[in-house]
């Protein structure tokens, strides 16, 4: 049985990620490099892990495992690691591979699903010591992660970080559904923004608090506890709106996008397959809004797909 580690990154960086990899000594030539929609997977040896300083470049914080008859992924999150399987995988043989591998995992659970409004994980412990909290980096940005009491998810780190790239300073802008703040902390971090971040759980408030507090970002992000679709409407308009709750139904599009300024951002995630992609955002080009970029992130399952989308409001 052979399983090889790819590093996932975007395509426009693949390049200089695949010279960087092979100057460090990680890149298996004898490995195919791969696509994955817009991404592009590159072998390498186990212990990239190691080169935490190629991070920003490389990104190799989620970590795909493709052994031969078996269908999982895991990400790491500082020194916890959460399995996701596609179809059935034999834990003990993730586990020691996990462990194997990678140097610091405390901490190793397998993810039995994501549930409701707050979107937190049914988690059960296959290792080590049930303790959820850990420390997280990011894009230099370094977030306490609680990954049983609020959602997170490394997997959109580049994303964060490509967005945070398309802010301009003095923006107003409003991150819908925040959790424990990395999109405001990426853009709060880059830029010179007044930013809003609002989320409904209460204790993914309370660490995206603590977030801004150890990044020193408090002052540039206002932080509210609540209904968004509620908060919006006293605090527009804004010049650029993030959505990222791309499995909920979204509500009140209509509303959100007349919550813009002309010229204003909206950027939104979605899994949906091919065709419901395409009905989508035919409903915001009938709306006026012109469609910036278009990313597929990851494949979500057999036949969907995250989708992030960036429109701009023209004038009316
Ligand atoms: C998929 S998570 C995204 C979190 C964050 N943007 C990230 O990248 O880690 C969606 C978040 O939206 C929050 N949420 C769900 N409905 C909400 C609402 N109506 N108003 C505010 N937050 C809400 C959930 O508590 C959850 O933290």
């Amino acid at each position: 049985m052979s399983e090889v580690i790819h590093v996932r990154i975007e395509k426009e960086r693949a390049q200089k990620a695949l010279e960087r990899l092979k100057k460090l000594d990680f890149f298996l030539p004898q490995f195919e490099i791969k696509r994955d929609g817009e991404y592009i997977l590159i072998p390498v040896s186990r212990n990239v892990e190691k080169e935490e300083n190629i991070v920003i470049e490389c990104e190799p914080r989620e970590m795909k495992i493709m052994p031969q008859g078996h269908a999982g992924s895991f990400d790491l999150i500082g020194d916890i690691a959460i399995i996701h399987e596609r179809k059935r995988i034999d834990h003990d043989f993730m586990v020691q591979f996990i462990l194997k591998s990678k140097g610091n995992i405390r901490t190793i659970y397998l993810d039995m699903g994501i549930k409701g409004e707050t979107r937190l994980r049914d988690l059960k412990l296959l290792y080590g010591e049930d303790n959820p909290v850990t420390m997280y980096r990011e894009n230099n940005i370094i977030m306490k992660v609680d990954v049983k009491k609020a959602y997170f998810s490394p997997r959109l780190s580049t994303e964060r970080y490509l967005v945070s790239r398309n802010v301009t300073d003095g923006e107003y802008i409003f991150d819908m559904f925040a959790g424990i703040g990395p999109f405001s902390l990426n853009i709060a971090k880059r830029t010179k923004c007044k930013i809003v971040a609002c989320d409904i759980n209460s204790d993914a408030v309370e660490l995206l608090k603590y977030n801004l507090s150890i990044n020193k970002l408090l002052s540039d992000v206002e932080v509210h506890e609540g209904n968004s679709y509620k908060i919006i409407k006293e605090l527009k308009p804004f010049n650029r709106i993030i959505m990222n709750n791309p499995v909920n139904q979204y509500e009140s599009l209509d509303e959100i996008i007349e919550s813009l300024t002309d010229g204003g951002r909206l950027n939104i995630y979605m899994v949906e397959d091919q065709e419901t992609i395409e009905e989508k955002m035919e409903y915001f080009i009938g709306k006026g809004m012109f469609l910036e970029t278009k990313r597929v992130v990851h494949g979500y399952s057999k036949s969907k797909s995250m989708y992030s989308l960036q429109y701009r409001r023209d004038p009316t």
